[in-house]
């Protein structure tokens, strides 16, 4: 089934694009979908593999680093002179599904991946590939605070939107995230997917927040390398591995990498956007005393009673 033949019930003003459609019950832009149809007809999950996911600007960029660190440090010590995490944006170290490995009507040899692959999406849960939902392979979901994220996409969307388009007013596109119309979402249908998964299954879904990696870093690294089966040994503590790694994929080293500052990653787009503040809270520079009210309103609504809760400051 091609994208064009997918039956669409729903359309709305895009973000980026000029609409967005919805697709599997979540909204997304037709590229996406071509790339979605063929990522489910084709890739077949192993045991081993390793899948981040995420809905957008949620934290991605800093798990793909920062899984990506963890799996290869035998290979590749953390304070070395040539990790590929100096060289390479993150987004070029872990593949997305659905922008470059299946993106452009593609379908790529993953058979020659060494083990264990590792793969990223911002597909939610429910429209997973089968095999990844029925295997046993590892998902690690990072979310992040509604306000912080709304803002980091608000801003984002406006620098990458097509110059035909006029700029997205803030009060417009806050009305659109909160009626759940943002690419992936809505997001309370996203975060609760995942969510419920890591409850029943915690050995295949670790769930983490944005705001508690910023403010315990190397808790949650030990919490990741151990959930992805390469715990840290007491020999790699004493020696700050962790600590190293943590500091190798800290926002400030990231954003000042020649790669980060200039090159081109997921889409052709430029990656120094992929680093902004990198702070939690910065929502309170944007939000008027009703907008904090009505997305409240909406977080009680779609996520109270699931146990799913944020800190909306640092
Ligand atoms: N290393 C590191 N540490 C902490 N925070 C980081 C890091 N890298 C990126 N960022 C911040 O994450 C926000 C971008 O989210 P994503 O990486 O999910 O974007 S994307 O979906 O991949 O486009 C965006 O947040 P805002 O600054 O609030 O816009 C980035 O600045």
């Amino acid at each position: 089934m091609s994208a064009r033949n997918c039956c669409f019930q729903f359309l709305e003003r895009g973000w980026r694009t000029p609409y967005i459609y919805q697709f599997q019950g979540f909204w997304c832009q037709p590229k996406e979908i071509q790339a979605i149809l063929l990522f489910h007809k084709h890739f077949q999950a192993r045991e081993s593999d390793i899948i981040l996911a995420t809905i957008p600007k949620s934290g991605t960029t800093w798990l793909k680093a920062l899984a990506f660190a963890i799996l290869n440090r035998k290979q590749f010590p953390a304070f070395s002179n040539n990790h590929p995490l100096l060289v390479s944006n993150p987004h070029d170290l872990v593949p997305f599904f659905e922008y470059k490995l299946y993106a452009n009507n593609q379908i790529p040899d993953l058979s020659k991946y060494p083990e264990p692959r590792t793969f990223a999406t911002h597909i939610p849960f429910q429209s997973l590939e089968e095999s990844i939902k029925k295997s046993n392979c590892k998902i690690v979901y990072i979310c992040r605070n509604p306000f912080d994220t709304f803002i980091s996409s608000w801003i984002y969307c406006n620098k990458l939107r097509a110059e035909t388009l006029p700029p997205l007013l803030r009060e417009d596109c806050f009305n659109m995230y909160c009626n759940g119309a943002i690419g992936f979402g809505p997001f309370w249908d996203h975060m609760l997917g995942y969510w419920k998964e890591s409850l029943e299954r915690p050995d295949k879904v670790l769930f983490l927040k944005y705001e508690d990696m910023k403010e315990d870093t190397s808790f949650h690294l030990k919490k990741l390398a151990k959930f992805l089966g390469c715990p840290f040994s007491m020999e790699e503590e004493k020696e700050r591995v962790i600590e190293d790694i943590a500091k190798l994929c800290s926002f400030e080293k990231m954003k000042n990498l020649e790669v980060n500052k200039s090159g081109k990653s997921i889409m052709n787009f430029e990656n120094r956007h992929l680093f902004r503040k990198g702070e939690v809270g910065d929502w309170m520079n944007y939000l008027s005393p009703s907008m904090v009210e009505q997305l409240t309103q909406v977080m009680e609504e779609k996520l109270g009673g699931s146990g799913l809760e944020f800190k909306l400051l640092s």
